[in-house]
């Protein structure tokens, strides 16, 4: 589903004249295969947001292929990787990235005015949703109005409004207490079970780890291989063998 080949990338920064190389990710080799939820687990600067960056086109490799599905997306352009996202990937953030001015239902109902669906549609499609998550009796509220929880119910629901296949997730339940963290990680996994989307989710908590089918450890913006499994019942490993997550 997502083939990351010998990803390699660094920053340049500094001024002009005066730049310097920051490598961060070093011969990246990953398979995220369809249907899997795969944690991506590492210590702060380790290179995670980069990697996933990487896999939604905001950041471009200095080395390296990426393919989504049977498309190759190394090189489209920012245009063509704006339609790109908005056909294929949901995404999910720590800190929710609601827009404050627009109510509950408007936020999950943004990437379908995006998409130019039809007026009547747009609010049949995303009621059905917020129902589905829990907060359709959240709709005309604004995201002030709304606890942490509640806030990234409606974030899942915006990210899967548009029926992507894959979903990103950047520390999810980051912000969110043990109780709420449990109800979104129940989410996942039923999505994941019952429409078969993959999940790629960054992450610096054990719970959340053990939800993945695998879990793959950065170091350094290396892979680490063969890793010993450091958190009981969060399977770590980067290859899949017959079939099976290994
Ligand atoms: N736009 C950028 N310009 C320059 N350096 C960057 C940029 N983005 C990230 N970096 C550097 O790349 C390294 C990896 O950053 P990244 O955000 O991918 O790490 P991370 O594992 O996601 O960290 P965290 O868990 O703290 O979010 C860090 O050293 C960071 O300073």
């Amino acid at each position: 589903m997502i083939e990351l080949s010998g990803i390699s990338h660094q920053f340049i920064i500094g001024k002009r004249g005066k730049e310097k190389v920051v490598p961060v990710l070093h011969d990246i080799d990953l398979c995220v295969a369809k249907g899997e939820i795969v944690a991506i687990v590492g210590r702060s600067g380790s290179g995670k947001s980069t990697l996933l960056n990487l896999m939604s086109g905001y950041i471009r490799p200095s080395a390296g292929e990426i393919k989504v599905g049977d498309k190759d997306v190394t090189k489209l352009s920012e245009g063509e990787w704006a339609d790109f996202r908005l056909s294929n990937y949901g995404f999910i953030f720590q800190s929710f990235q609601l827009i404050g001015s627009m109510t509950a239902f408007e936020n999950v109902e943004l990437p379908l005015v995006l998409k130019g669906v039809g007026v009547t549609e747009r609010k049949q499609r995303v009621l059905k949703l917020m129902e589905q998550v829990g907060i359709a009796e959240f709709a005309n509220h604004y995201p002030s109005e709304l606890s942490g929880g509640q806030q990234q119910r409606v974030s899942v629901a915006r990210s899967l409004i548009l029926e992507p296949p894959i979903v990103l997730a950047d520390e999810p339940s980051g912000s969110l207490d043990s109780e709420n963290e449990k109800t979104l990680l129940t989410m996942i996994r039923q999505l994941n079970h019952e429409l078969g989307i993959t999940f790629v989710i960054i992450t610096h908590d054990e719970q959340v780890a053990s939800i993945a089918h695998r879990a793959i450890r950065l170091q350094d913006g290396k892979l680490v291989p063969n890793v010993k499994d450091q958190w009981p019942g969060v399977h770590m490993g980067y290859t899949r063998l017959g079939g099976e997550y290994e």
